[in-house]
């Protein structure tokens, strides 16, 4: 269990994500990003290496792909909303876009 993102980290972290291509979701409470590969295998790649981030932290994102996208979304279900453990998997994965 976590806690939700503090209004601090609303205005610091989140603010940093959103200048880096996160968007919020127009419905919920969460931040979306689709990254888009060179093929389905770079795209594949990218989702095997966060998978095992994900796994790790227990914390999982809601994706789905198409050839060479792949679109994010990251909510803590615990809270019904955008946790830490958002912003760190969102941090991990642009990390991983890059290598
Ligand atoms: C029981 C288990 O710890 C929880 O269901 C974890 C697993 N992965 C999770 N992933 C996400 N995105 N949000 C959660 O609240 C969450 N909770």
């Amino acid at each position: 269990m976590t806690d939700a993102l503090s209004d601090d980290a609303r205005k610091t972290d989140l603010q940093e994500l959103l200048q880096n291509g996160w968007e919020t979701h127009p419905d919920r409470d969460a931040i979306t990003k689709t990254y888009k590969f060179r093929n389905f295998i770079d795209a594949f790649g990218f989702m095997s290496r966060a998978a095992i981030h994900a796994e790790k932290l227990n914390h999982h994102p809601e994706w789905s792909n198409v050839y060479n996208k792949v679109a994010v979304t990251l909510i803590t279900h615990d809270v019904d909303g955008i946790s830490p453990l958002d912003v760190k998997l969102a941090r991990i994965m642009d990390r991983l876009r890059e290598s």
